[in-house]
């Protein structure tokens, strides 16, 4: 092990990035749980050691001579973020978007892979007492050649929109969103996201794992997830991008909804054009789909909550049986995504897929539903509890 440790040091070193004194080396605690503290901590010369945010495969985490408080228990995964500290600072740029301002900080291991780019664990050291986030790093292409570039383009242009509405945002139900940097890779810029770092996974890899859950657990989901919309829908903000991917869960069943970069405010609805993530299709509502040129409103996320729903209860994912394209025609024809026939539905979960907008209930009315209501003492024990 500690050949492997010299090495990356050595690595390390050779890339001339210095900045701070290094003193300690930790392993994050999760990489190998069975080491102990003193395995964990290895004494480093004096090298001077820079940090820069475009650093790249740090599987390690490495603390700056400005830490030494720090143990190596501090890195466990499930540290949490404190937010009010206000874990990296951020300002806002000539065009408005919100940047982190000089944020030091270290990449640690990929944790995620999405459409526009992937997610790393990592480490702050902006402020006094490290912490855990997470970034999501994506390729903005300065030279648009193909349709890949452009779909990166219209991201990032999406992403310094709604910038300042992200870093706003503070709910228990919502990721926080901490900052936003751009600094300049080999043939492109990228953009790097800052989020709160949660522990566990999306709530569709656990589906693909484990298949169905119990109806109290989708119950107990449902609930949550609803208070996400309950808020962002008080703002006027629509999600857009709801689908089981891009519901984190942590170890103790607690819900985040991520990915909020296609969110917008309902007024501009019919001003901005909305490009269809790919990936979300079998979630989305049919006016998303079908009518985007009369608008659509906060209620095309109860619509794909309903979908979520639905494949809680069903252990199959929205239009299960369907390629993107027969999705897009059976929307057009009115119709449902499919119910499998040992499945009943409530009624409530027949109205989260009402056609007509106006007739599904708010996240606000459906989190007080005598259906979601959970018995006395219920508690969250595993998906099929
Ligand atoms: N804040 C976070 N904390 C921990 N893991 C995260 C966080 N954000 C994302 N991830 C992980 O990275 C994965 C990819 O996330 P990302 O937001 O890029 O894409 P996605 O939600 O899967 O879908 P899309 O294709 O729409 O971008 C997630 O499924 C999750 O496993």
């Amino acid at each position: 092990m500690c050949v492997v440790l010299d090495q990356f040091l050595q690595a390390f070193i050779k890339s001339h990035q210095i900045v701070s004194n290094l003193q300690f080396l930790y392993y994050p605690s999760f990489v190998h749980p069975t080491l102990t503290i003193e395995q964990t901590q290895k004494h480093c010369s004096d090298s001077e050691i820079s940090v820069t945010p475009s650093q790249d495969s740090l599987a390690w985490f490495l603390v700056s001579e400005s830490t030494p408080h720090m143990q190596a228990s501090d890195l466990v995964p499930n540290t949490s973020i404190d937010q009010k500290a206000g874990l990296l600072s951020t300002v806002a740029d000539a065009s408005g978007a919100h940047r982190v301002d000089a944020v030091r900080w270290i990449r640690g291991e990929p944790i995620g892979k999405g459409t526009y780019g992937r997610v790393y664990l990592a480490l702050s050291i902006s402020t006094g007492k490290p912490q855990l986030v997470a970034v999501k790093q994506v390729d903005s292409p300065q030279v648009l050649r193909d349709e890949s570039d452009q779909r990166q383009a219209r991201f990032v242009h999406s992403v310094e929109r709604v910038s300042k509405l992200l870093v706003d945002l503070n709910h228990p139900h919502i990721v926080q969103y901490l900052g936003f940097e751009e600094c300049l890779g080999d043939y492109s810029r990228v953009l790097n996201i800052f989020m709160e770092y949660v522990s566990g996974s999306a709530l569709g890899c656990c589906l693909r794992e484990k298949g169905k859950f119990s109806e109290d657990v989708a119950k107990f989901f449902t609930l949550q997830i609803l208070g996400g919309l309950r808020y962002l829908h008080s703002r006027r903000i629509i999600y857009r991008n709801l689908k089981a991917d891009s519901v984190l869960l942590d170890r103790d069943g607690n819900c985040k909804l991520s990915d909020l970069e296609f969110s917008t405010r309902e007024d501009k609805i019919n001003k901005l054009p909305f490009t269809t993530v790919q990936r979300t299709l079998p979630w989305m509502a049919p006016e998303v789909i079908c009518h985007q040129k009369e608008g659509y409103c906060v209620k095309a996320d109860i619509w794909s909550l309903g979908c979520i729903l639905l494949e809680m209860l069903t252990g199959k994912r929205p239009w299960y049986e369907d390629e993107l394209i027969m999705i897009t025609i059976k929307m057009n024809q009115n119709k449902r995504p499919p119910v499998p026939p040992d499945v009943v539905l409530s009624d409530l979960a027949m109205n989260f897929q009402n056609f007509n907008p106006d007739e599904r209930e708010s996240a606000s009315h459906l989190k007080r539903h005598a259906y979601l209501k959970l018995s006395d003492g219920w508690r969250f024990q595993g998906f099929s509890g």
